[in-house]
């Protein structure tokens, strides 16, 4: 798993450890592994030239000393400074090491010819959201040369992944003890580039957010006991599609049909219900269920196909509620479920303008699944589970080839089968998200893709997996 902490738990538990080292130890931990960083960019970093963006705090300590380390294996290193005082033995140490130090000045300073890289120590979990004037005019003068943030891009609300103000946009960051949600949550993660994380050996308490990984995914996963048989590896419903939308319908029974339960029953229009059978000849009518999947082209059925969903759910069965079902939810759901809005459809159901959404996808993910009582799935970049208790699940695979017409309806599906498998709402959700990012990736191999390309790719996602 990829814990994401924040400031407040990272600041604590750098305080136990600071009481047990000598003064000085943790620093030269994570500029060292700064350094290394850098070097493995470079290549070699003799020869090389590297500018240091150093802000007033401990984020442009480990900037300086790191650029110490270079400059000792005969690197080129500049730096600028952004305030009067400047972490002082870090300073002291670059020009020890042969490096230059000077306060950046808009009108005279330049990159010097030839430099390679340039590192973002202006602030770090320090630092408040935002930049002042002369850092943004010093980002503006390294436009288009790669740049290393120091824990943090400058400028990001490292708490909370939002970015109210100017920042620094990295292509890679180097983070230390632990990961920071501004690297999984976006739109900060999205300004991280790669993120390395140096490991300064901290005790940690459990993380509110994470993402899972591949190991976690495998654990999870659903796989048949030697007893197994279709009603014990669990049975989904999916009402989804219409006569004007039948391939809403296909498309939910595709993503349900990738072998992760044992039987999918289709309920729907009559026609389109032939159709899914000419496609999916093991998928059979109306029944009992262990979770159902609804919304998708259902039109002007939604609403009552909703209903039956949740007349279901008043003896425990729980659902996935997606795309046209959304706008009738009402609040709070009294049964198990996940809702699957992208930023649009949550914009409708909360009366909050997309705009605002999508700035800060974390927290209003986090307030519908309170207010839904109810595992909320938001769909993004970096799609975000959020579950009523607070935890957030951040879902890091996936290519942007996925932004395709009926993606969503064979999420809803896989999610559904996994719910009926037995995994809970908030372990179906984040693993059907990984799954279906995963299939995508691997369906793409770097080029286009259509949705039911992904559900195709499932089962060889599964194989890898549990290989
Ligand atoms: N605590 C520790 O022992 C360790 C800290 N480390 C580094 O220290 C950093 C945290 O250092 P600090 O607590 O000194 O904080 P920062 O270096 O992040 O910045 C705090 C300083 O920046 C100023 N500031 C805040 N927001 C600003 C803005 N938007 N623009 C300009 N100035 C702003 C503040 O007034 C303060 O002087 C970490 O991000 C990490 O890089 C690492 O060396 C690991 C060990
Ligand atoms: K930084």
């Amino acid at each position: 798993m990829r814990h994401a902490h924040t400031v407040e738990q990272v600041r604590a538990a750098e305080d136990v450890l600071l009481a047990r080292m000598p003064e000085g130890a943790l620093m030269a931990r994570a500029a060292h592994g700064l350094a290394q960083a850098i070097i493995d960019l470079l290549g070699s970093p003799y020869g090389g030239r590297v500018l240091l963006l150093v802000g007033p705090g401990n984020n442009g300590g480990d900037a300086l000393f790191a650029g110490a380390v270079l400059a000792r294996r005969g690197c080129q290193v500049e730096a600028w400074t952004f305030a009067d005082r400047v972490h002082e033995e870090g300073e002291r140490a670059l020009r020890a090491a042969g490096g230059r130090s000077s306060r950046f000045d808009a009108a005279t300073s330049r990159p010097a010819p030839g430099t390679d890289l340039v590192v973002d120590g202006i602030v770090g979990i320090g630092g408040r959201p935002g930049l002042k004037p002369d850092a943004i005019a010093a980002r503006d003068q390294v436009t288009g040369l790669p740049v290393v943030a120091v824990d943090v891009p400058s400028g990001v609300d490292v708490d909370s992944g939002e970015t109210p103000g100017p920042h620094v946009t990295a292509d890679v960051t180097v983070t230390f003890g632990t990961h920071k949600v501004a690297h999984l949550v976006d739109p900060a993660a999205a300004a991280c580039g790669a993120v390395h994380l140096v490991d300064l050996g901290l005790a940690l308490p459990p993380a509110d957010v994470e993402a899972l990984q591949p190991v976690d995914v495998a654990a999870l996963l659903p796989r048949p006991g030697t007893q197994a048989h279709k009603y014990t590896r669990g049975v989904v419903g999916i009402r989804a599609g219409s006569s004007d939308y039948p391939g809403a319908g296909l498309l939910s029974v595709a993503g349900a049909s990738t072998g992760l339960c044992g039987m999918v029953r289709y309920v729907g229009d009559a026609a389109v219900a032939t159709r899914v059978r000419d496609v999916h000849p093991e998928v059979v009518g109306d029944g009992r269920v262990q979770a159902w999947v609804v919304g998708s082209g259902t039109g002007p059925h939604a609403a009552a196909e909703l209903a039956a969903v949740l007349r279901d759910g008043e003896s425990g069965v729980p659902c996935v509620i997606d795309a046209d079902a959304l706008a009738h939810v009402t609040a709070p759901l009294t049964s198990p479920a996940v809702l699957t809005p992208h930023a649009g459809e949550l914009a409708a159901m909360t009366g909050v303008d997309r705009a605002d959404i999508e700035a800060a996808p974390l927290a209003h993910a986090r307030r519908a699944a309170m207010t839904y009582d109810a595992v909320v799935l938001l769909k993004g970049r970096h799609t975000l589970v959020a579950a009523p208790d607070g935890r957030v699940r951040v879902t890091t695979t996936g290519t942007p080839w996925l932004a395709t017409a009926g993606a969503g309806d064979v999420l809803g599906g896989l999610i559904g089968a996994l719910l009926a498998a037995g995994l809970d709402p908030f372990d179906a959700a984040s693993v059907g998200s990984w799954v279906h990012g995963a299939a995508a990736t691997l369906a793409s191999d770097g080029g286009p893709i259509v949705a039911v390309d992904v559900a195709s790719a499932v089962p060889a996602v599964v194989r890898r997996l549990l290989a």
